[in-house]
C-alpha cells in the first residue's frame, strides 16, 4: 500500500508519535510525506519516506498528483484545526481529490489508528484491485 503522512507543525508532534506507535507496520508500505513531516518522523524512527516538497511549497500538490492518478491508498492529514494555513486552497484540492478517488483519509490520530489497524487487518485489500483498473480519464 502506498501511504502518505502529513502533518501541520502544531500536529507533527502527534504525527511522530503516531508514526513510532506502528512502525512496524508502516515499514511494510511505501510512504510518501511532505517536506518537513517526513523529515521529522525519520529523524524519529527508521522508516524510509519518499518526502516531496513542504506543504506551503507544493507538497500537497505532489502528493494530490498521485492522488489524482488513483495511486495512493491511505493519507494520514492531521491537519491543524484552529490555524489558517497559507496553502489552504492546496489542502482542499487534496481532500476533494480523496474523496473523487474514494480513498480514505485520516485527518485526527484516532481515525488514523483506527484505519491503519483496518489496513493490518486487510480491509482495504480491495484497494489492489484499483491498481489493475486505474482510470485515467
Ligand atoms: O503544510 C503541510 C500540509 O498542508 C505540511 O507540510 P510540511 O510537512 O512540509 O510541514
Amino acid at each position: 500500500m502506498k501511504i502518505a503522512l502529513i502533518a501541520h507543525d502544531r500536529m507533527k508532534e502527534t504525527m511522530v508519535q503516531f508514526a513510532v506507535s506502528y512502525e512496524p507496520l508502516l515499514k511494510q508500505h511505501q510512504l510518501y510525506a511532505t517536506g518537513t513531516t517526513g523529515k521529522r518522523i525519520m529523524e524519529e524512527t527508521c522508516l524510509t519516506i519518499h518526502r516531496y516538497l513542504s506543504g506551503p511549497l507544493g507538497g500537497d500538490q505532489q502528493i494530490g498528483a498521485m492522488v489524482a492518478q488513483n495511486e495512493m491508498d491511505f493519507i494520514a492529514f492531521f491537519r491543524d484545526p484552529l490555524a489558517a494555513q497559507p496553502h489552504e486552497p492546496d489542502i482542499l484540492a487534496l481532500l476533494r481529490l480523496a474523496d473523487v478517488h474514494n480513498i480514505p483519509v485520516a485527518t485526527n490520530l484516532a481515525t488514523a489508528e483506527v484505519l491503519i489497524r483496518s489496513i493490518e487487518q486487510g480491509d482495504l485489500a480491495w484497494r489492489k484491485m484499483i491498481h489493475g483498473h486505474r482510470r485515467v480519464d
